[in-house]
């Protein structure tokens, strides 16, 4: 097949654990298809240059078809300028012990900047996703200073929470992860994120009648929510292939849609299922003509509610942090 369009895809912390898994996927068709042509922009801090410039080297060398130029920078203009996706990723992860909203002040005052430069040379489709944690509250600071781009281009990574929850319940019934649906991520990317079952099947059937509500109350709603922090303490530190794996399907299927399926994204709020117009916070959302459309009409149960409310909440806690740090 001919590959028809050139994209220019930036990506912040491409010298860090992520960006090396990321890049040789974005490289190989893997972000956006088989059809289109990938120019790299690599953006680092100064101390991460020499892994960025080292796995741009690795890049040549696997003479990727569909790769037509990489470029290093750490100057963030530079690094947007033109950029049809940006992949928001460069920032400090958290170690045991802590929670992501440890890293709000750290890492909070990275995206300002950064928003800033796309709104000042990021092409006019641009696509914005945040890896970076707090990666929601990091996605509002962008957004908030970026005023020309569309507020609904900045989305945060809660793919890897849906994918997390697919996976799991997978296990828990022992099917294959495809024969899983309707799965939904509410809330921030925290421990306080709610994974619904509500609307889930598992080959047609309705989840809810497969498993016990002890189970999904007392074992799995908390496994999937606290899974970043068992991965740190299993390995030692934060998720990389998983992370960067999740990434690659946010960015693929906003781009290309997905199968009639629904996934979780974390979004700028129009207000929906009551959550406070503009918090980022994750909806069941579908790609529809390359814009994500978040699922309507779910009906919303006593206990769902509850939980939605906690994360929508710490999400207005996080939004008034950054306020009081100036960085919104
Ligand atoms: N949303 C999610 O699901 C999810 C999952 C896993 C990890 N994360 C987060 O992703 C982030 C990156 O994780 P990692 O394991 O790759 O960390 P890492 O420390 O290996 O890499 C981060 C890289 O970012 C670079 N960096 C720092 N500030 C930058 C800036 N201003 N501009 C450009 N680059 C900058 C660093 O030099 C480093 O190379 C962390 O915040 C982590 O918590 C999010
Ligand atoms: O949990 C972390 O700090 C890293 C990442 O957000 C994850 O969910 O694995």
């Amino acid at each position: 097949m001919t590959a028809t369009t050139t994209a220019t895809v930036t990506l912040t912390g491409a010298g860090g654990q992520i960006g090396y898994a990321l890049l040789f996927r974005i490289a190989s068709g893997q972000l956006l298809g088989p059809d289109t042509r990938i120019r790299l922009n690599l953006l680092e801090i100064p101390a991460g240059l020499g892994s960025a410039e080292g796995a741009a080297l690795e890049l040549s060398d696997a003479a990727f078809p569909l790769l037509d130029a990489v470029s290093v920078t750490d100057d963030a203009g530079t690094a947007f300028d033109g950029a049809n996706v940006a992949l928001l990723v460069g920032s400090r992860p958290r170690g045991p012990g802590m929670e992501r909203a440890d890293l709000l002040a750290a890492n909070g005052a990275i995206f300002g900047p950064q928003g800033a430069a796309l709104n000042a040379g990021a092409a006019s489709d641009i696509r914005v996703v945040v890896v970076g944690n707090p990666a929601n509250t990091n996605a509002l600071i962008a957004a908030a200073n970026a005023p020309d781009i569309p507020r609904e281009r900045f989305t945060a990574l809660t793919r890897l929470d849906h994918n997390r929850a697919v996976g799991l319940l997978a296990g828990k019934l022992a099917v294959p992860a495809g024969e899983i649906d309707g799965v939904t991520i509410w809330g921030n990317h925290s421990a306080t994120q709610y994974p619904d079952l509500s609307h889930a099947t598992a080959s047609g059937k309705p989840v809810l009648d497969l498993v016990d509500e002890s189970w999904v109350h007392e074992e799995y709603i908390p496994r999937v929510a606290n899974r970043g922090a068992e991965i740190i303490e299993v390995r030692g530190s934060s998720s990389v292939a998983s992370a960067a794996s999740a990434t690659i399907d946010h960015v693929h299927d906003w781009v290309n849609g997905h199968r009639g399926r629904w996934t979780s994204v974390a979004l700028p709020s129009d207000g929906s299922y009551g959550v406070p117009d503009g918090l980022v916070s994750s909806f069941p959302a579908e790609s529809v003509d390359g814009a994500w459309r978040i699922v309507d009409g779910l009906d919303v149960d006593e206990f769902s509610r509850d939980r939605i409310d906690r994360s929508v909440a710490e999400l207005a806690t996080e939004r008034e942090q950054v306020q009081a740090l100036g960085l919104l």
